[in-house]
């Protein structure tokens, strides 16, 4: 039966990717006004069905309505119609300069699209991770094939709603499905893959891709560091700390994964971290399990990964000064502060990816950002100082795929930046123009005058008039 199945979509992948290979090559030639059509037209289904999204996404985890609102909702909307208002300066050929060497000719870059690409999505952002890649697929005049995360249902069901009232399928298509419907997919021949999950299957991915050169844009995860200085504003830090860790219940590729605090601040930081925790979430005493403002954890599997994760730090000898507590029936877990902790430790090793922040301390700087300097890049580092000389020397001396001075995860709301990672943190940019190039061939176009064959002395039989050409050039440019 199961054999069957796996036929049936097999098959139907085919048809698809067939359809929207067809559908590409006549994309090549798509205006920014027809493009631009598809934009509204998502953006138009997004606005009227705001309450059906929220639906999705809180049946999905019990994500709080404004943080869907704000991290799923706003952040495509602000995607799409900064698409909208930049695509036709972004897909106007570029002309460049012409060095001396090549006088007579002149040169463009043209804004290709690469044709036929996939989107593979996660859990931790559905609707957002899903929709915000299409968004500059379609921008560079790509067709997609999406595949969501099955670790969040309601929400894959949502967007293949979205997608089959707003495109036809040999422009835009959703596959919903586990890892053999991801497998499936990745047999094919795409044009290009952008890929957000884990490290771990990242790899899995670019091996899939290698077999068909496929270009990729891998949007990672890793344990992203807040380093917070003696010259930082501590009650400042510790709001934003607190909210940019515990949204979306600590289940941010970008949340601040860990806390590096001098040692001289270290108490009164962690005195105004529990002071913010217990105001931004438990502002009434009644539990911080009442608050409609707290979201869950996806799933029983990640809960009791983020189980052992601290009861091996509490073995090995850390202490949990917040927090701790877990309900099994409806997937909570209490923000938890963890202090004495060692690289022995698993939330040490891996990425936490939940509501554990461990805080370490440091005595100088410079030990700090060798601590950061000896792990995997992360994907973002966070630094709070009052002092530029220090920002700027962590800025410096550390590399990350993002980086973001007395606040944390805000680049991701900045469409001009491009967002993204480095080596183990992922490969290539996203949001806004860097969205755009993603699924663009940068197509480079040399004109030359019919008749100017400035390089004649160059072709064979080489002689005496060419070898003087070549020793001028070499000397001269
Ligand atoms: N850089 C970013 O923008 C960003 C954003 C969100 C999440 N993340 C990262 O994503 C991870 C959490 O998300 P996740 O648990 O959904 O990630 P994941 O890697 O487990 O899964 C992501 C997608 O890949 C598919 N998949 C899983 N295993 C596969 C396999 N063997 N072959 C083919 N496809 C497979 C899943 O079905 C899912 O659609 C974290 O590491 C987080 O940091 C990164």
């Amino acid at each position: 039966m199961e054999i069957l199945e796996d036929e049936i979509v097999k098959r139907q992948i085919e048809d698809v990717f067939s359809k929207q290979r067809v559908q590409a090559l006549k994309m090549r030639s798509s205006k920014p006004s027809q493009r631009i059509e598809m934009l509204k037209k998502m953006l138009d289904w997004i606005q009227i069905h705001q309450e059906d999204i929220r639906k999705a996404v809180h049946a999905d985890f019990k994500k709080p309505y404004p943080e869907i609102d704000i991290s799923e909702i706003f952040v495509v909307t602000a995607e799409i119609n900064h698409a909208i208002k930049n695509l036709e300066a972004w897909m106007k050929p570029k002309k460049v300069s012409t060095p001396k060497t090549l006088l007579g000719t002149k040169s463009h870059i043209q804004y290709e699209p690469k044709g036929t690409c996939l989107i593979i999505a996660p859990w931790n952002y559905p609707f957002n991770l899903a929709i915000a890649p299409l968004v500059s697929a379609l921008a560079a005049g790509c067709t997609a094939i999406i595949k969501p995360s099955e670790m969040t249902p309601h929400t894959s069901a949502l967007i293949r709603r979205l997608v089959e009232e707003v495109f036809d399928q040999h422009n835009v298509a959703v596959f919903e499905g586990e890892i053999p419907v991801s497998q499936m997919l990745l047999a094919k021949p795409f044009d290009h893959i952008f890929f957000t999950g884990s490290p771990a299957v990242g790899k899995m991915i670019m091996k899939a891709a290698a077999e068909h050169l496929t270009s990729l844009t891998l949007e990672l995860g890793g344990k992203s560091p807040a380093i917070i200085d003696r010259q930082a504003d501590l009650q400042d830090a510790a709001a934003k700390i607190i909210w940019g860790k515990f949204v979306n219940c600590g289940q941010t590729c970008i949340a601040p994964d860990y806390i590096l605090v001098d040692e001289l601040v270290k108490e009164d930081f962690l005195t105004e971290l529990k002071i913010q925790l217990l105001k931004m979430y438990d502002a009434d005493a009644k539990g911080i399990d009442k608050s409609k403002d707290y979201a869950r954890i996806v799933s029983q599997k990640h809960l009791q990964r983020l189980k052992r994760m601290l009861s091996d730090a509490n073995l090995k000898g850390a202490k949990t000064i917040f927090g701790g507590g877990i309900s099994e029936t409806d997937n909570y877990f209490e923000p938890t502060l963890l202090t004495e902790v060692t690289d022995e430790m698993d939330v040490m090793q891996e990425e936490i990816f939940g509501p554990i922040l461990p805080v370490l301390s440091y005595t100088d700087l410079t030990v700090a950002i060798d601590y950061i300097n000896k792990r995997p890049k992360p994907l973002a580092l966070y630094a709070f100082s009052k002092d530029k000389f220090t920002t700027d020397q962590i800025l410096q001396q550390t590399s990350s795929g993002g980086a973001v001075i007395n606040d944390c995860v805000l680049h991701f709301l900045q469409n001009e930046l491009p967002f993204g990672g480095v080596n183990n943190s992922g490969m290539g940019k996203a949001h806004g123009h860097h969205g755009f190039l993603a699924f663009t061939n940068e197509k480079a176009v040399l004109n030359q005058r019919i008749g100017l064959t400035t390089s004649k002395p160059l072709y064979p039989p080489y002689g005496i008039t060419g070898k003087k050409i070549i020793q001028a050039l070499i000397k001269w440019f």
